[in-house]
Formats: C-alpha cells, sequence, structure tokens
C-alpha cells in the first residue's frame, strides 16, 4: 500500500510485544510497516517513585513528541499510561481487544496472607499501594520502580514477601510464575489490560489503517472507566480504579477512590443496559465526588504536594 507505517514504541520487554503484535495484525491487512524502538523519560528516571516526577504521561510524552514532528505515524501504549486527555493534534485510532485487566501478586511463600506476620509488599502504584493498606492494615507497602522485567528482579533481591503486577503485561511476556495469586478484590486501573494505538489526527490513512483493528467492547469499557478517572482526577495522581464489564448487552461498573493510606474508601457500583452507557463514566465519578470524594481528591492533592 501506499506508505509505511512507522509503528514507534518504548523499548521495554512488555512495549515491545505490543507494537508487535499491531505490527503483524497491520501487515495481516496488507500493510507495509517498520517498528521505531524509543526510550521513554519514564523509563530512565529509576530512582524516584512515579508520582514523584510529577508529570502525568511520563511514559507517552517522548512518544507523542516523535509522532508530532512526523517521525512516527503511530504510537502503541499500554492503555492505562495514557493521560486521559490526548495531546492536541492527536487522536485515539484503536483500542485492542483487551486481555485480563486484573492484578496478581507475585511472592516468595503465600503463608503470610493468612497470618497476622507483618509483610512487606512493593509496588510504585498508589492504587495498589491503598488498596493492600485496605485489606492488609499490618502489612509495610514499598515503592518498586522500572518495567516489568525490572521489577521482578527487584522482587528476587529483595527482602520482600510479594510484588503487585498487572497480570496481562507478566502474561504477553512469559514471565508470569505458575503460583502467582490472583487479586480478584483488587479494583485495576482504568483501562489495565489494553492497548491503545494513537496516530495524527490529519493522518486519514493511517487512522483509516487503524479502524480495522478496532474493538468496540474494549473501546466501550475503556471509555466509560477512563471518563471516571477524567472525572475524578483533576490533574492529580491518586489511588482511583474503575473496571466496566460487558456481558449480554449489560454494563456492570465499579469505580473507587481510596486515600493515600487505604484507610479511607469511596466507590460505587452501577448495572447499566450497553444502549445507556453514555456518560456513565462521568455520572459515576460525580456521584463518588457528591459521597465524600471530593474531600479525598483535595487531601490526596494536599498530601501529594507535600511530598516533594
Ligand atoms: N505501569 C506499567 C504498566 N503499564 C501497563 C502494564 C501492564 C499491561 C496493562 O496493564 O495493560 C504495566 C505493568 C504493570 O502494571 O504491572
Amino acid at each position: 500500500m501506499s506508505k509505511i507505517i512507522r509503528i514507534g514504541t518504548r523499548d521495554s520487554e512488555l512495549a515491545l510485544w505490543q507494537a508487535t503484535t499491531v505490527q503483524q495484525k497491520l501487515e495481516e491487512l496488507g500493510y507495509d510497516t517498520i517498528l521505531v524502538p524509543t526510550k521513554s523519560m519514564g523509563d530512565q528516571v529509576l530512582d524516584k517513585p512515579l508520582y514523584e516526577l510529577g508529570v502525568t504521561g511520563i511514559f507517552t510524552k517522548t512518544l507523542d513528541v516523535a509522532l508530532l514532528k512526523g517521525n512516527i505515524d503511530i504510537a502503541v501504549h499500554s492503555m492505562k499510561d495514557v493521560p486521559t486527555q490526548l495531546p492536541k493534534g492527536i487522536v485515539q485510532a484503536a483500542v485492542l481487544e483487551r486481555a485480563i485487566t486484573h492484578d496478581i501478586l507475585v511472592h516468595k511463600g503465600s503463608g503470610f496472607l493468612e497470618s497476622d506476620t507483618p509483610a512487606t509488599i512493593a509496588t510504585g502504584s498508589l492504587r495498589r499501594r491503598a488498596q493492600w493498606l485496605n485489606k492488609y492494615p499490618n502489612h509495610k507497602v514499598v515503592d518498586l520502580r522500572g518495567n516489568v522485567n525490572t521489577r521482578l528482579l527487584k522482587l528476587i533481591e529483595n527482602d520482600w514477601q510479594g510484588a503487585i503486577f498487572a497480570q496481562a503485561g507478566l502474561e504477553r511476556i512469559k514471565l508470569l510464575p505458575k503460583d502467582a495469586i490472583r487479586l480478584d478484590w483488587m479494583i485495576p486501573a482504568p483501562a489495565q489490560g489494553a492497548m491503545l494505538v494513537v496516530a495524527k489526527e490529519e493522518d486519514d490513512f493511517t487512522k483509516e489503517a487503524l479502524s480495522k483493528l478496532n474493538h468496540s467492547g474494549t473501546e466501550i469499557s475503556t471509555t466509560i472507566e477512563r471518563e471516571f478517572l477524567r472525572t475524578l482526577e483533576g490533574g492529580c495522581t491518586a489511588p482511583i480504579g474503575a473496571l466496566a464489564q460487558i456481558k449480554d448487552l449489560t454494563v456492570y461498573f465499579e469505580g473507587v477512590v481510596f486515600s493515600l493510606d487505604g484507610k479511607q474508601k469511596i466507590d460505587i457500583k452501577k448495572e447499566v443496559k450497553l444502549s445507556d452507557v453514555k456518560d456513565l463514566g462521568k455520572t459515576s465519578a460525580e456521584e463518588v465526588l457528591q459521597k465524600g470524594g471530593d474531600k479525598l481528591m483535595q487531601e490526596i492533592r494536599n498530601e501529594n504536594s507535600t511530598v516533594h
């Protein structure tokens, strides 16, 4: 076909797996493609907690710039890492069918879960940290940064009992330990397990190609979850989870915001007909804000700004 689609991606093993998946699908449709791996700022600064870096979109910014400069035609992202507001000129071109959404615990013997022994669990995510502390108040949660491979290595090297990951990520790079424990009770990050492909707004050729990869069910679910996040967050990193599942023309939505220490929790559950999902994410977030979520979000903003 008339042009080669240049696929921008981070250079971690997971990102490359995701980009290669998109590449294969485009090639199957007869498009010519080339992979362009790039290091992102989020992958370079590993010695600080993510939320202290103070920028949202730290994993996506480098690729956004490459896209807007015309060095690549599309960028493939883990959708949960992408800020809810895309930069001007960049549009959502496809959401691929979602993999498993939930988090899992990789551990070195899980006996500690059934006893009162204090344990140390590692995660760099405020959402996982708050939910873990909510369920296991006597545990300690330590920060863990780096791509999936780095985090697994750090778990082996350190004196921690376990670390939390997205199951989808570990499965994709074939590093999911057999005895990892599925955390069904933990609400995932909005759009966890989904891949997002973005393109330039004016690039009709590429947008047309990508539209063939879009999975509408996943697009609907992730739109609801990200609307929930966007309505709540107001530009701050907060422990927010959201999951919209579609079964037999019904959407089952669950959204939650926690205090940073996990002690407070405000959640919402909704069951809505698929034909009525318009604004579901937004109205659910507004209900959470009314139920005390606005106060909680304000506290989180204050605490986040005193951390650094
Ligand atoms: N924040 C890093 C990140 N971004 C996407 C995934 C995994 C794949 C996904 O959730 O879509 C991961 C790793 C993890 O959370 O353990």
